[in-house]
């Protein structure tokens, strides 16, 4: 059976990675080599069968012997054991959940259900490193590619709503304690129906401009409040998450010699692990409202059109009804004032799942399946 090596299991990608690749019996496949740079030796995740071993994620010799690695351990892991293995002759594939890699011209970015086809290529051409692509670019692909397939897509302008799990697993559980910290200074107030909305208020601002309040992840309150930064500063005025946005999609589509604009703000708000966004487009055409629906629900499996009306908005159309799915719903359609080329609409996905994980175990069992067919 074919040796795959996974590094980074038991952080929050790996896990998310973990639980999707039990769900969808991946493991049956191959065999699969658990790696940590910390827990080597010890009882490791159960894939059925009870707990697997453990073995030294910096160990270049045990890693060569591999024919894949699966990697969600971070950016640094990346920069210090994917060159040093190359360097070493190591000819396996490299799949990735870190950015490291994603801009290299010897990479692809994996999206199947948008790029297959670039993925196929890159196959065929002998390339071997294949990298998920930022969460918010994933979700904003998986949602509109339907408009990027009939080349309809002459803009776009991006408005990220990005929960806190982008941070990490810290910034998760500090959103949650800052949200437990507001709830307990309100909650002798809230009891009593007769206390003055103001005095809550009050006490919400005093509770966040306090010592004790929690911020030494993110930084500034998140909980009632919102950053509008992400990752660190280009020199153009964008930050490196709104930077992406450009670079990442046309690298997707196999268009980055012939790139489609798009720019905006990410800002991070109080959501658990879903990133949303509002996009305005400008099509390439007056294309009417119904095909332009019709080709979104098309594009691919997960991908839903929410009617523009409030029930169906408020049932289906949020992080809290996303959450943990892989469901891409895209809702509140409509062409803008400023004329019928302008469109707007407002889409969610969890960033867990198509923003990390699944393009990881999805490229995985193509790159399975081209070597079965090889052998
Ligand atoms: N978070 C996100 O939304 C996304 C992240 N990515 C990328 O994926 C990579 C991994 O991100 P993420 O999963 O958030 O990183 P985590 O910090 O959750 O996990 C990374 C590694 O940290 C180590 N670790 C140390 N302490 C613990 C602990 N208490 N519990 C679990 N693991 C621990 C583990 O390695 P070890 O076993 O070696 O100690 C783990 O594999 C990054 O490159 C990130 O940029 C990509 C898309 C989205
Ligand atoms: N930057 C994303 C999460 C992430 O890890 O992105 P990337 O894989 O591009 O570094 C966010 O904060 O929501």
């Amino acid at each position: 059976m074919i040796k795959i090596g996974i590094v980074g299991w038991r952080g929050m990608v790996g896990s998310v990675l973990m639980d999707r690749m039990k769900a969808e019996n991946d493991f049956s496949g191959f065999a699969p080599v658990f790696f940590s740079t910390s827990q080597a030796g010890s009882a490791g995740p159960d894939i059925g069968g009870g707990p697997q071993p453990v073995m030294d994620a910096n160990d270049l010799d045990r890693l060569g012997d591999l024919a894949v690695i699966v990697s969600c351990q971070g950016g640094g892991y990346t920069e210090r054991t994917h060159l040093a293995l190359r360097q070493k002759g190591w000819t396996g594939y490299w799949i990735d959940a870190a950015s490291t890699l994603r801009m290299k011209d010897d990479s692809v970015i994996v999206l199947d259900p948008v790029n297959r086809h670039v993925i196929d290529r890159a196959l065929d051409d002998g390339i071997k490193d294949f990298i998920g692509g930022n969460c918010t670019v994933s979700l904003m692909l998986m949602a509109i590619g339907g408009l990027f397939e009939k080349n309809w897509v002459a803009w776009i302008s991006s408005m990220t709503y990005q929960s806190a799990s982008g941070g990490g697993a810290n910034t998760m559980r500090e959103l949650v304690s800052q949200m437990g910290l507001l709830g307990d200074g309100a909650r002798a107030m809230l009891a009593d129906p007769a206390s003055s909305i103001l005095d809550i208020d009050r006490q919400i601002s005093e509770t966040l401009a306090g010592p004790d309040f929690p911020t030494r992840y993110f930084g500034a309150p998140l909980a009632a409040s919102l950053i509008p930064w992400i990752d660190r500063a280009m020199e153009n005025g964008q930050t490196r998450e709104e930077w992406k946005g450009l670079v990442e999609t046309n690298k997707i589509l196999g268009r980055s010699a012939n790139p489609i604009a798009i720019d905006g703000q990410c800002v991070r708000v109080g959501a658990m692990r879903c990133h949303s966004q509002a996009l305005t487009i400008k099509l390439t055409e007056a294309i009417p409202l119904p095909d332009i629906e019709a080709a979104l629900a098309s594009a691919n499996d997960w991908v839903s059109v929410v009617p523009n009306d409030k029930a169906a908005t408020l049932a289906k159309l949020s992080p809290a009804a996303v959450s943990g799915t892989l469901s891409i719903p895209v809702g509140r359609i409509r062409k803008l004032n400023m004329g019928p080329r302008y469109l707007t609409l407002f889409t969610v996905g969890d960033q867990l799942l198509w923003g990390a994980a699944e393009p990881l175990r999805r490229v995985l069992n193509i790159i399975l399946a081209r070597m079965d067919g090889a052998a």
